[in-house]
């Protein structure tokens, strides 16, 4: 069987009525059928902590990209701008799973917004409009080109840690140049980088690109940018997903085999 990873959904208004839903975009659903080789279950923005009860039943999980931003309450934060989108349900199951998956070696992989959470999860905090602070460069979605091509597209290169996790999981050319052509999407960026995390790559205005959780039983990373929109063509995008699915497969074996072993024992 394939580890089961699960996937955070956002809660959006549908339909005529703005009845709250749940949703992740199928990108993720494709890149963990596709390179990360699991089953995925969209984890839904519940609103509450349901951490002790989905932890022990999955291999990996994916904390999305999305337009929304975590509410800055989290961090001591200024109040967002008029018309910040916020999604203070998703927040509210997102951060408690953060932690409890670091705690209990679930192969985590965090992704834009995900990142994002990750670092506040950990006691980190963000600046909320990047564009705004003097010598940072504009980060967010251009809107004089159409989307599909901003997602697969490169916006801007990163500089990475020699040596560094990411490195090593990187293709031979990425690995040796220390240096990734990467699509970028956020307003948002790590301001106080959490105790826990360690920055391994770098926007050319310093923005933090790339981080690991330090002492990780199992593989905990967060990337600025949006491995999963471009993963068919760009080999780099791949590694990310090819080296977490192993992970999310080697705990999946781990978590069987301790349950057969306490199985045989009782
Ligand atoms: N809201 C945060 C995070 C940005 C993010 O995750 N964007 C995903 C966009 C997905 C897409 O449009 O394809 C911020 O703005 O920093």
């Amino acid at each position: 069987m394939r580890p089961l990873i699960g996937i955070s959904c956002c809660q959006k208004p549908f339909g005529v009525f703005g009845t709250p839903n749940h949703a992740a975009s199928d990108t993720y659903v494709r890149v963990v059928r596709g390179p990360a080789r699991g089953t995925p279950v969209l984890l839904p923005a519940a609103g509450e902590d349901l951490s002790a009860e989905l932890i022990p039943h999955l291999d990996g999980l994916i904390l999305t990209g999305s337009r929304s931003n975590v509410w800055p309450g989290h961090y001591d934060g200024p109040a967002h701008a008029e018309g910040t989108p916020e999604d203070q349900q998703r927040d509210a199951t997102t951060l408690p799973l953060i932690r409890a998956a670091i705690a209990q070696g679930v192969p985590l992989l965090a992704i834009c917004r995900g990142m994002q959470e990750l670092n506040v999860a950990l006691g980190g905090s963000l600046d909320q409009r990047i564009q705004d602070l003097p010598g940072r460069m504009d980060h967010s979605t251009p809107s004089d080109q159409p989307i599909p091509r901003v997602r697969t597209g490169k916006a801007h290169g990163v500089r990475i840690e020699k040596d560094s996790a990411l490195a090593r999981l990187l293709t031979p050319p990425s690995r040796g140049t220390g240096r990734l052509a990467v699509n970028s999407l956020h307003n948002q960026g790590v301001q106080r980088l959490a105790p826990r995390l360690v920055a391994e790559a770098w926007a050319p205005d310093g923005t933090v690109e790339a981080v690991r959780v330090d002492g990780a039983i199992s593989f905990a990373m967060g990337v600025q940018w949006h491995p999963e929109y471009d993963w068919e063509h760009d080999a780099d995008s791949r590694a990310i997903f090819l080296a977490f699915g192993a992970a999310c497969g080697a705990h999946r074996a781990a978590r069987l085999g301790q349950a057969e072993i306490a199985q045989a024992a009782e």
